[in-house]
């Protein structure tokens, strides 16, 4: 193979252009063959083999910086960058990120995971660069979807006005998860379809070739001159940005050729690249969404997995139904549609549902304008991408009380995207903000319980729950829940669990048939039941939270005893004060200690050992 020649991007100086494009082909069997084991993103990495080895064909990683934004279409530069040994433990506790890290190898020139910072990242290394009189190129990777992010914009804004030298690739497949919005992906689809771009293309290739390739040449410069002229209404030049494009993103040769000449030029060049994500594997260049992110698949037969009824499916069905009975629901999704379950509201509902791209805080602002003018918004939104719109929350939302629900999929330790996808932050960052109501439901039917009160109880009101499957709920029921009320599960004579979500589990679990245990699903972060709280402290206290320990759940409950002067022994289990990488959500668990093992040691320390144990 030639996969085997290649342990460094200088490796694929020596090849050849047939060499490299047999590369490409092994490159997409191995991103197929190791996905197909351990799930990944799939699509968006087939689509970017071409793109990659052009790229480390020119330029010379890691003195040349190329960075992905989100990175998770990088797996041919994992592949050429000396990792290809370890491929196979892609998205494996203890194996190679599913994203770039910079700690991962030194070809990694940013940790990534969430979108559109590479333009900014891009702009910082460039300052550096030539503040520091160092001569290497800035190459920044970012998807159309990615794009759409604010930071990307606001980046390219500056990068303008400063000129630094620098290379952007706007890697253009039209497809972010679901497919790409915003007027700006529109212009792109434009730019490529443009009638008469597309007739010199014709008469250029049908014609010149066969007269003389010499003129063929001129005329295709003269294409590009006249693009470049014609598309002064192009907004990279209102950024300050040449632009030039759309290439073909699969033709390697082309690609090779015009970076070369791209990488001499002076100030910020932006180069638009079409390609086709999915490219290469039949399936995954027929539907994209569901093979953006795959579970493992049998590669000679890949057929579509389900992965269980997810709770982000309780809520798409709870909302979907929701919408018949209130008129002024409005769902809004930062292009997660599938991720949180609404292609079914978004197909019902579609006057009232808005998927703005990859913009929390466009997405969270636009869900106060609506509450403002008396709807009832719901920010569909994961934990770990509700931190980009943090500001939003308080300033636009909490501050006026304004009805908005968050509803916040993916709270907890994610498992395989590691540690810039776990929502471990949202109960710390979300419980200090005044006005504003946080609640975990235990199962689908109290999900629907909670979000149809959240609709009454006005103000904002975040409900979160985990990245799990959950027993489905039946249609059309819609049970009454004391708002802001804790239930005891179960009776215990010495020590209470207080947990929720997915911790009340294992406290299930850990407290078995023991008299002396007792549980409680403490549903309502914020307020906390304090009238049961303070009938609690009678007893040992253990809380369980799916959630960094700082600031969460239990130092909630700390806080309200001492407020209360109720002083009995309780013992706190979270995450410790780490980031954790990516690894099965089991495994993560355990090692958190907040599993039902973790609580049974508390239990033992506490002096409550098993039945069994004594
Ligand atoms: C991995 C992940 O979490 C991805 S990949 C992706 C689509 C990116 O589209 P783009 O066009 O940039 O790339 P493409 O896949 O090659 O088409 C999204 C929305 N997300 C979720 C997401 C949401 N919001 C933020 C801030 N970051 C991320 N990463
Ligand atoms: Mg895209």
């Amino acid at each position: 193979m030639i996969l085997d020649k290649v342990n460094s991007p200088e490796d694929l100086k020596a090849l050849s252009l047939e060499e490299l494009l047999v590369l490409a082909e092994e490159i997409r069997s191995e991103i197929i063959r190791v996905t197909a084991q351990n799930g990944g993103h799939l699509a968006s990495s087939l689509g970017a083999v071409e793109l990659i080895l052009a790229l480390h064909r020119v330029f010379h990683s890691p003195k040349d910086k190329i960075l992905f934004d989100v990175g998770h279409q990088a797996y041919a530069h994992k592949l050429v960058t000396g990792r290809k040994d370890r491929f196979h433990t892609l998205r494996l506790e203890g194996g190679l990120s599913g994203f770039t890290k910079v700690s991962e190898s030194p070809h990694d020139a940013i940790t990534v995971g969430h979108a559109s910072t590479s333009l900014a990242n891009a702009l910082g290394m460039a300052l550096a660069r030539d503040l520091l009189g160092e001569d290497h190129h800035v190459v920044a990777v970012i998807g159309d979807g990615a794009l759409t992010g604010g930071m990307a914009l606001a980046a390219l804004n500056k990068i303008g006005e400063l000129g630094k030298r620098m290379l952007i690739i706007l890697n253009d497949n039209e497809m972010s998860i679901s497919e790409n919005v915003g007027a700006l992906n529109r212009y792109f689809k434009e730019l490529q379809i443009r009638k008469w771009v597309q007739d010199m293309e014709k008469l250029g290739k049908n014609v010149l070739e066969h007269i003389s390739p010499r003129l063929f040449g001129l005329v295709d410069r003269a294409k590009e001159a006249a693009k470049l002229l014609l598309h002064q209404e192009n907004p990279f030049y209102a950024w300050g940005i040449r632009y030039v494009g759309p290439v073909n993103g699969h033709d390697l040769k082309g690609l090779i050729h015009i970076l070369e000449h791209l990488k001499e030029l002076e100030g910020p060049t932006l180069l638009h690249v079409v390609t086709q994500k999915g490219k290469g594997y039949k399936v995954a260049e027929a539907d994209p969404i569901y093979w953006h992110g795959p579970p493992g698949f049998d590669p000679k037969k890949p057929e579509k997995v389900s992965k269980g009824y997810s709770w982000s499916q309780a809520f798409g069905d709870a909302v979907t139904e929701l919408a018949r009975l209130e008129p002024r629901l409005f769902v809004i999704t930062p292009a997660m549609r599938e991720g949180s379950g609404l292609v079914r509201y978004s197909t019902e509902h579609p006057e009232r549902y808005l998927d703005v791209g990859i913009c929390e805080d466009v997405a969270v602002t636009t869900a106060a304008g609506l509450a403002l003018k008396g709807m009832r918004p719901i920010v569909a939104i994961y934990s770990t991408f509700l931190q980009r719109a943090y500001d939003q929350v308080i300033h636009d939302v909490a501050i006026e009380n304004l009805p908005v629900v968050f509803a916040i999929d993916r709270a907890g330790l994610v498992g395989a995207d590691g540690a810039t996808h776990h929502g471990v932050f949202d109960i710390a960052f979300l419980r200090t903000v005044p006005n504003l109501q946080i609640a975990a439901p235990k199962d689908a039917l109290e999900l629907r319980a909670m979000l149809k009160k959240a609709l009454e109880v006005g103000g904002p009101v975040a409900i979160r729950y985990p990245r799990d499957n959950v027993e489905r709920a039946p249609e059309g029921v819609w049970p009454e829940i004391p708002w802001g009320k804790w239930e005891v599960l179960k009776e215990g004579r010495e020590v209470y669990l207080l947990a929720f979500g997915k911790t009340l589990r294992y406290a299930l679990e850990a407290a078995g048939e023991d008299p002396r245990v007792g549980v409680v699903n403490a549903r309502f972060l914020k307020p906390l039941d304090r009238e049961m709280l303070a009938w609690l402290a009678g007893y040992k206290l253990i809380t369980v939270e799916d959630h960094q320990g700082m600031g969460g759940f239990g130092s909630a409950v700390l806080e309200a005893l001492n407020e209360m002067g109720l002083k009995p022994e309780v013992r706190v289990l979270a995450l410790p004060d780490r980031f954790f990488e990516h690894g099965a959500i089991p495994s993560l668990h355990r090692q958190a200690g907040i599993d039902a093992e973790g609580i049974r040691r508390a239990l033992r320390e506490m002096g409550v050992a098993p039945v069994h144990e004594r």
